[in-house]
């Protein structure tokens, strides 16, 4: 008997290491199975997929069999399994499905059309779909805030929100990006050297987001060494946000008694949550305070135009809660969706050598060998921007966005390619619309080879273009978007024209070995890729 238990085991770990899997996937792949079933039948035209009901998993079932998959053993040819994650709408006639549950319960709409994500993504006095609160839970944990709100409520938020983002803090995003830079050269003791190896370029990029929304979002003043404590061992505020940050998931998914067990871990993250909140709340006051007596005109950042557009509304203030909320949800939103897509472009960018070469090529003839990048720069370094997009496309770090109908109402849906028109189907009140981002992004309807690392698709494309769908499209799409392209350009630019980005391959494997384990996804809140090793080699 033991002898069956420990033959088992071995099998188990040879399938772990031949797929790469973790538990945690094999746990998810066994529920994906019970979960996910069979193709059934045809629901007024769209065929229909049956899981039983009653399940609430944090992402859909969509994601489950994407993960769970041996890597390409569905394919030769191809590296990606988000290819594959398109390719499961390909036996139905359509890139829209529905999932009917078995026994009770109302269908789930799946699409990857970008006009049906338009018509239940975009909020608005006319649109009939809404944000569930269950499915904006993650953004829930510091009050309500515009990411999570919804109709009236986003209106109210987007009012006071939206014009924090304009021009001076788009200034301020690039120079400090710029600053940052120099600082982490400086602290990573990089000067000097010809090759550095990376052995996470994840380390950088997240280190770099999160000081990024700290200074430019939040206001605060954090730089790349400072330590995590002060010399009487209280944390500091940086970082306690890295700390939230990184713990977010606990926060949002792990009941609070688990929360509160004493162990080292959830001590820390209780101690970071505490002393932040502490520390926001003093901070919402001194903003008000500069702000009443106008001696908040040098600074910029997200929380004080905030504040100061707070102060100006009439009636629909938000209380300091709501204003924290929207400062907290920078972090969550615009932080590893960052982070993972920088990650994702310099990985791309590390493989193709030739397509590193003509970004090389762009960011040389703009700034010469050693001037700094201004923002009056961002409009010539579009190859740069073009590998970013590419990097997002294929790695969207929003891959989902859940929406349910409020009343009932209809969807267009239009037909498979080469039909023409659309077909309307109802749509009862309850009823979800899950849009697939990464089917989106790979549906050969909108690109061509769609899971080819291609920047070139995006040169002459204009930047206000619906085709970035990636960052979502219509009046809830990314807020962030020019936040994290400005972010991402300068910083790429930078370590671009002073490195050489090469893949740190393992002993004895190949380059296409390297792209294999590492240009492949996992998803926790966002999606991105594996840790990218990387060596820099300094360009002389
Ligand atoms: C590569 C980076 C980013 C990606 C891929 C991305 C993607 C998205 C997507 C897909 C949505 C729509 C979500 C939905 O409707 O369910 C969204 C919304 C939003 N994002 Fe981003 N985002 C990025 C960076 C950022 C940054 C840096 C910030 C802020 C500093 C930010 C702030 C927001 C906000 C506030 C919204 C909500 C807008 C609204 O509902 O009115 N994002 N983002």
């Amino acid at each position: 008997m033991t002898d069956y238990i420990h033959s088992a085991i071995g099998v188990l770990q040879q399938w772990l290491e031949h797929t790469q899997l973790t538990v945690t996937n094999v746990g998810l792949a066994l529920l994906a199975l019970f979960v996910t079933s069979r193709v059934v039948k045809y629901r007024k035209g769209l065929r229909a997929v049956s899981y039983m009901p009653g399940f609430r998993i944090p992402f859909h079932p969509l994601s489950l069999p994407a993960i769970l998959l041996p890597k390409a053993s569905w394919n030769p040819n191809y590296y990606s399994p988000w290819t594959w994650r398109y390719s499961f709408y390909k036996p139905f006639p359509n890139d829209t499905i529905s999932v009917v549950p078995y026994l009770v319960g109302s269908p789930t709409f799946y699409t990857t059309n970008v006009d049906v994500a338009r018509q239940v993504s975009g909020g608005g006095h006319k649109c009939s779909f809404y944000k569930t609160p269950e499915s904006s839970a993650a953004f829930l944990l510091w009050g309500m805030n515009i990411v999570a709100a919804d109709k009236e409520t986003w209106r109210k938020h987007r009012r006071i929100v939206g014009p924090a983002f304009n021009n001076s803090l788009y200034q301020m995003v690039w120079t400090e990006t710029l600053n940052t830079y120099n600082d982490m050269v400086e602290a990573e003791g990089w000067k000097g050297k010809k090759e550095i190896d990376v052995p996470v370029i994840q380390t950088l990029t997240f280190k770099l987001a999160l000081l990024i929304i700290g200074k430019c979002g939040f206001g605060f003043s954090f730089d790349w060494s400072s330590p995590p404590r002060s010399e009487d061992g209280s944390l500091s505020i940086q970082e306690a946000l890295r700390i939230v940050a990184d713990s977010h998931m606990i926060a949002t998914f792990l009941p609070k008694w688990i929360q509160n067990l004493p162990t080292k871990k959830f001590k820390e993250v209780r101690e970071a949550h505490g002393k932040l909140l502490g520390f926001m709340k003093q901070q919402v006051a001194e903003r008000r305070a500069e702000v009443r007596s106008n001696s908040s005109e040098g600074r910029h950042d997200a929380f004080t135009m905030l504040v100061k557009a707070n102060e100006d509304e009439g009636k629909l203030k938000l209380s300091d809660d709501e204003l924290i909320g929207n400062v907290f949800v920078m972090l969550f939103a615009g932080h590893e969706t960052t982070a993972h897509t920088l990650a994702a472009t310099l990985g791309y960018l590390a493989y193709h050598q030739n397509l590193q070469d003509e970004v090389y090529d762009q960011i040389a003839s703009v700034l010469g060998r050693d001037r700094e990048p201004t923002i009056d720069d961002y409009p010539s370094l579009n190859k740069v921007l073009a590998a970013f997009y590419e990097g997002v496309r294929l790695f969207p770090a929003g891959h989902i966005m859940i929406r349910q109908a409020y009343e009932d109402t209809v969807l267009n849906i239009p037909n498979p390619v080469g039909e023409e028109g659309v077909t309307t189907f109802p749509v009862p009140k309850g009823t979800n619309v899950i849009v697939d981002m990464i089917g989106v992004q790979y549906n050969p309807r909108y690109f061509d080879n769609p899971g080819e690392y291609r920047p070139s698709r995006w040169y002459g494309i204009s930047n206000e273009s619906e085709s970035f769908s990636a960052f979502s499209i219509g009046t809830r799409a990314c807020l962030g978007r020019k936040f994290a392209t400005l972010e991402s350009v300068c910083f790429l630019a930078l370590l671009l024209r002073d490195y050489r980005v090469e893949p740190a391959l393992s002993n004895g494997e190949t380059k296409d070995e390297w792209r294999d384990r590492v240009l492949d996804g996992k998803i926790i809140l966002t999606l991105g890729v594996n840790n990218v090793p990387v060596k820099l080699i300094r360009r002389v």
